[in-house]
């Protein structure tokens, strides 16, 4: 079996790492030249990966892993709507696509064919890449489906629990992204521990809030896909996510190069919450921040004077 990954970035390098340590893995970035990753650096990819910038070197894979930034991911399904035409598709990136409000499965069943997948969790790519032991969740709504892409993606260090949530495997790796970002600044602004204690339980409210009233399960916010990935983002520097609320908080500058996720992902949160009429301080606060529209002692400020309620 080959497997093929859309995206040479940090994730679609560690994936092609681990799992071209069991299957023949096809890895291509439009960019790409050569086998190092510039995304992943000092790892060496297994000689059964093949590293290509030509997109027809991923049509004889059986299952197609898009390993992309949220928001370029409806732009690349349109842009090859016929190659992925009827292949089987796992999303393995995190966010609301901020023009549709859409998540990544939605976009990917643009494409038709088999029930497309998600592959989330917590995972750093660094940690993936050099084989420590990893848990991820695979959402897939066809479990037959969900079942076999959970053995062909598993491997001896990176072990996949399957669920047909995908509502709420995708909106707990969105969701956990903009409450990082809110972590980062209570961090980065010196407020202390228990305050990002605070912040990451209210925080975890408003996700279920969200995901609850979207037809997710309670169980998958609590599994992997959310509190684990939550747990992960907001308390480890190795985020990017983090750090980049963390400079917020300092008023520092932030290489705008780098992938941050919640950041768009807590602009199109903050409209449907707005439109849908869910009470979403936090993320609200943080897409109102990342735009600068807020200041920072306004937006605690903010979230401090709210009317006290029962938790
Ligand atoms: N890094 C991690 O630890 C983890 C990441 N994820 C998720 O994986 C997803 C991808 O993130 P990650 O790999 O870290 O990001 P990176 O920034 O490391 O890499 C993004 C990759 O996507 C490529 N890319 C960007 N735009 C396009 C496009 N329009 N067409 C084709 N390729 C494009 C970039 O190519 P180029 O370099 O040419 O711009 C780059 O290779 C995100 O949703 C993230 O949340 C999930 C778990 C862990
Ligand atoms: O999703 C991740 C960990 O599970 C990676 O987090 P960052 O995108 O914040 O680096």
């Amino acid at each position: 079996m080959t497997i093929a990954i859309l995206g040479a970035g940090a994730f679609g390098a560690a994936l092609a790492a681990t799992l071209g340590r069991t299957t023949d893995v096809v890895l291509w970035g439009r960019n790409q030249t050569g086998r190092a990753i510039a995304r992943l650096p000092g790892i060496e990819l297994p000689e059964t990966v093949t590293v290509t910038a030509e997109i027809a070197d991923t049509d004889a894979a059986e299952v197609l892993l898009l390993a992309l930034p949220m928001q370029t991911l409806a732009p690349f399904v349109d842009t090859h709507l016929a190659r992925l035409s009827g292949r089987r598709l796992v999303a393995c990136c995190k966010g609301v696509d901020l023009q549709s409000g859409l998540g990544p499965v939605e976009i990917l069943a643009r494409a038709g064919g088999p029930a497309p997948a998600v592959l989330t969790g917590p995972s750093f790519a660094a940690d993936i890449a050099i084989g420590l032991p990893t848990a991820l969740t695979l959402a897939c709504t066809d479990d037959q489906l969900g079942a076999r892409l959970q053995g062909q993606l598993s491997t001896p260090t990176l072990r996949l629990y399957r669920t047909t949530d995908v509502i709420g495997a995708e909106l707990g790796g969105a969701l956990k992204n903009v409450i990082a970002i809110a972590s980062g600044v209570v961090i980065g602004a010196g407020l202390g521990d228990s305050a990002r204690a605070a912040l990451m339980t209210r925080g975890y409210a408003e996700m279920q809030r969200l995901a609850l009233a979207h037809g997710a399960r309670p169980e998958t916010l609590a599994g992997l896909s959310g509190f684990g990935d939550l747990v992960l983002t907001c308390t480890s520097d190795h985020s990017r996510n983090f750090r980049f609320g963390r400079a917020l908080g300092q008023g520092s500058a932030f290489d705008p190069t780098t992938t941050v996720e919640g950041a768009a992902t807590a602009r199109a949160v903050a409209r449907i919450a707005r439109e849908e009429k869910i009470d979403m301080p936090i993320s609200t606060m943080v897409a109102a921040l990342v735009d600068g529209k807020i200041g920072l002692t306004d937006a605690m400020q903010s979230l401090l004077s709210r009317p006290l309620k029962p938790e």
